[in-house]
């Protein structure tokens, strides 16, 4: 059928058989109406059928690639990319899933192998009219025509020239793909892009780091513009209010990521939730989580919005589980802070959140380069520091899902620390395009876990954790019937009781999860479908500090399972 704004806006209630966002709706719930699965029979599901993909070739510094995507569908057919960003169309009307077409999009993978900080990743799909819209490692955005599988346009979206790369999926608002862009570890200047899809032109782009006389760049206090290459990367796709007709969206940590005395000053709009205007990409309001950050606590993820009443009062908020290991509610219409949540067990960073403001309780706003607490923070003069969570965060990008009848926030969760090393930028001397630009890096140092932590939205309070033996690398799916579903890195997939968290349902899939699970029904019988192969971050990362999935072995597949 044709993908009309009308659809995007009620799809998950009007067809619920259907997952047409790549966040399941514009609010970015991941919470499916459906329902035959539940939590008394979700004991009985099975495998229904898989289907292998590809894309788990080398390219560049990657050793393989993985699947991080959260498959679309619409009416029994289900669009799928690998990282590479092939884009594979498959019938699955009849409990099977037949191969319609597969577009190859060519990717240089040479070139966006070697630039691509974080491992060779693309997150799936839009549909709009009779296309899908999806985006390519080396920058570009490509218009597929639905039935045939022909490409009607594509358009260059980001530069490879200064290693801009494109990994999240696009956001469909009005006719146009919203797209946000990955480099901060390279020094670009990051953007988030709006193109109108009738003939693939930019409407607008706002950079996320202002340029001199813009609102905010008096927030980069050096004098040698290191605003220029200030990061801020946006790399995960963002939500979308129609009655406010605001885009939320969240920014990447500053670059370069390890030297913040090169950065003095708060750094807008780094680790900021973005408030913006569809028409124009003006900033209506922003809110900044962690200033002059020097750990990588970016704030990329998803703003997941819900209507709740706070304190004896409803408000439209939105909700960020953030890497600095505090999830957050802010008010939607005004950014005001409502209240923090720590998620992750070990927060050595900073003492807490102030209760009004949300500001770290050690951030000083009378300094340029922020201390937060002793030893943590590494830098010039005392280059390891040690913090908890660790540099991949309390919660990286796999998305969050939210359960409006139970008002709980399911977070997937990183339990880690690890030391990171400063190495000093130099002005003018130290960047390169295309050249790693992070003034210093990571160092695991202790065994990393995970869990799914749920946060009572209403207090702000964690209401139940389910620990797991690695990091969640996958992401969160909430449904009515009752349950919340994960996948594991080392292969399992969890079906968890919604309200208390405890497990009724594992499989073993044979390889790891980096992917979110999804739900769709056909044919009036309801499947879960999940991208199985693990890849991102993971090899070059998180090794030493997962010991034992080492031994998981790549894959590429999909697995979809029904009752
Ligand atoms: O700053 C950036 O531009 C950027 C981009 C990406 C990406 O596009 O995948 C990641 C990160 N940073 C990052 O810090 C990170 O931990 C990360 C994990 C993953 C992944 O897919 O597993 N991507 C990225
Ligand atoms: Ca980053």
């Amino acid at each position: 059928g044709d993908i009309t704004q009308d659809r995007l806006l009620k799809a998950p209630d009007a067809e619920p058989q259907n997952w047409l966002h790549h966040h399941q709706s514009y609010s970015g719930q991941r919470h499916s109406k459906l329902d035959q699965i539940n939590a008394s029979n979700i004991k009985d599901m099975k495998v229904a059928w898989t289907f292998a993909l590809g894309g788990i070739e080398k390219g560049g510094i990657w050793p393989h690639g993985g699947l991080e995507g959260t498959p679309i569908v619409e009416d029994g057919m289900m669009y799928v990319t690998d990282g590479w960003g092939s884009v594979y169309k498959l019938d699955v009307r009849d409990g099977s899933g037949k191969l319609v077409w597969k577009m190859d999009p060519k990717t240089d993978k040479e070139w966006s192998g070697a630039v691509a900080c974080c491992g060779v990743n693309n997150r799936g799909v839009a549909l709009w009219r009779d296309k899908v819209v999806s985006h390519t490692l080396d920058g570009r955005l490509i218009a597929t025509d639905k039935e045939t599988g022909e490409v009607a346009w594509e358009s260059k979206i980001a530069d490879p020239g200064v290693a801009e790369t494109i990994t999240g999926a696009p956001l469909i608002v009005k006719d146009m793909a919203i797209t946000g862009v990955g480099g901060a570890e390279y020094g670009i200047r990051g953007w988030i892009a709006a193109t109108d899809l009738n003939d693939g032109k930019e409407v607008w782009r706002r950079h996320t780091i202002p340029a001199p006389g813009e609102p905010g760049h008096d927030t980069w206090k050096d004098d040698y513009e290191a605003w220029k290459t200030g990061g801020g990367s946006t790399w995960v796709t963002g939500t979308y209010d129609p009655e406010l007709d605001v885009i939320y969206w969240g920014v990447g940590n500053p670059g370069p990521d390890w030297d913040s005395q090169y950065r003095p000053g708060d750094n807008l709009y780094t680790n900021s939730a973005l408030a913006l205007d569809p028409a124009t990409g003006q900033i209506k309001w922003h809110y900044q989580y962690t200033p002059n950050d020097p750990y990588d606590y970016d704030a990329v993820s998803e703003h997941v919005l819900v209507e709740e009443t706070i304190r004896g009062a409803p408000r439209k908020l939105a909700l960020h589980a953030n890497r600095n290991g505090f999830g957050y509610a802010l008010d939607r219409e005004s950014g005001d802070f409502m209240w923090g949540a720590k998620f992750v067990e070990k927060v050595t960073w900073t003492p807490g959140l102030d209760e009004k403001t949300g500001k770290p309780l050690n951030y000083d706003p009378s300094t340029q380069v922020q201390q937060y607490a002793e030893g943590t923070a590494p830098s010039r003069e005392n280059p390891v520091g040690t913090s908890c969570p660790g540099n991949m965060g309390g919660k990286n990008w796999p998305p969050t899902a939210y359960n409006p009848q139970l008002k709980l926030w399911y977070i997937p969760v990183i339990e880690s620390c690890n030391q990171m090393i400063n190495e000093e930028i130099i002005p003018g001397e130290s960047y390169q395009p295309r050249e790693w630009f992070t003034g210093g890096g990571p160092r695991q140092h202790e065994q990393i876990h995970g869990s799914v932590t749920a946060i009572d939205v209403t207090t702000g309070e964690v209401a139940g954790k389910f620990k797991t033996h690695y990091p969640l690398l996958g992401g969160m799916l909430s449904t009515a019937g009752g349950v919340v579903l994960t996948g594991h890195p080392s292969g399992e997939i969890y079906g968890l009781d919604a309200k208390t968290l405890e497990p009724l349902w594992t499989f073993n899939t044979g390889s790891g999860v980096n992917a979110p699970p999804m739900t769709y029904s056909v044919n009036g019988k309801q499947y879960v479908a999940i991208l199985v192969g693990l890849g991102g971050a993971w090899p070059k990362w998180f090794v030493d500090g997962t010991k034992g999935l080492e031994k998981v072995q790549p894959s590429s597949m999909l697995y979809v399972f029904s009752l």
